[in-house]
């Protein structure tokens, strides 16, 4: 038999069944509890809820950062389970990128050097090309004019689109983000949204992001309502 194309998976990029995180303390803390959630290709997913009701705690097992005390997450429809350290370590770089509330850019490094990190821990493609790709995506979110500077001489709305851009560098089947315009201005929060919005639009890019923000939740596509470690309300918009 000839070697096939690999095939796209049809199924959700990722998939949460009855997930469960409990810190094992003497009085036992539920952060996550038999969470049900699948996410197809191409969904902009909210994740809305007050202050404590397992948001982040969600969104870092979804993102293998953390692992679920029962329950299973699936990635590109397969079970994630079994995994080491090391194993689950690449396959976050393969296939997920994060944004966080701080963009959390290396300060020595230019925008296009930041960008080039998890394409340089991945270990895939030569240096050359890496600074290609790495302007490229700049590029295309508009921020070529600031492949060479670094941090510190770029706004804060700046940094995080290159936090965006970071995140898009080893071009991640899903983006997860956790508040990602919580430390932003409106106008730059709103830019911040724009840029995922458009992702998700225009490139067919998967986006999951915790978010306090009832514009970003309503310019979303569906919206997980989380209360007490439960998702408590999963809607699409109309
Ligand atoms: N390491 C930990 N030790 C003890 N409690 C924790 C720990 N991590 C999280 N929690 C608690 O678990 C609950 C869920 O936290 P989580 O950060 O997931 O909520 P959140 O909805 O993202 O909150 P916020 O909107 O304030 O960021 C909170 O009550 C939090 O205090």
């Amino acid at each position: 038999m000839s070697a096939a194309a690999p095939v796209a998976p049809t199924g959700p990029l990722i998939e949460a069944v009855r997930l469960t995180r409990v810190l094992p303390e003497t009085v036992p803390v539920t952060l996550v509890e038999d969470a049900d959630l699948a996410v197809a290709a191409g969904e902009f997913v909210a994740v809305t809820g007050p202050s404590g009701s397992g948001k982040s705690s969600l969104l870092y097992l979804l993102g293998l950062l953390d692992q679920p005390s029962r329950g299973e997450i699936r990635l590109l429809g397969a079970p994630t389970a079994g995994l080491d350290g090391d194993a689950r370590a690449r396959l976050r770089l393969a296939t997920l990128g994060f944004v966080f509330q701080f963009h959390f850019l290396l300060p020595e490094f230019t925008a296009r050097d930041n960008v080039m990190l998890p394409m340089r821990a991945l270990g895939r493609v030569g240096a050359a090309e890496m600074r290609e790709r790495a302007e490229a995506i700049l590029a295309s979110l508009g921020l070529a004019d600031h492949a060479g500077k670094r941090p510190d001489q770029m706004s804060g709305g700046q940094r995080q689109r290159v936090a965006v851009a970071r995140a898009l560098a080893n071009a991640p089947a899903v983006i997860l983000a956790d508040e990602p315009t919580g430390s932003l201005d409106t106008r730059s929060g709103e830019q911040v949204f724009r840029l995922l919005r458009d992702l998700v639009d225009r490139d067919g890019t998967t986006v999951v992001a915790v978010t306090h923000s009832p514009e970003f939740a309503a310019g979303a596509d569906r919206r997980i309502h989380m209360v007490d470690g439960r998702i408590v309300a999963d809607e699409r918009r109309p």
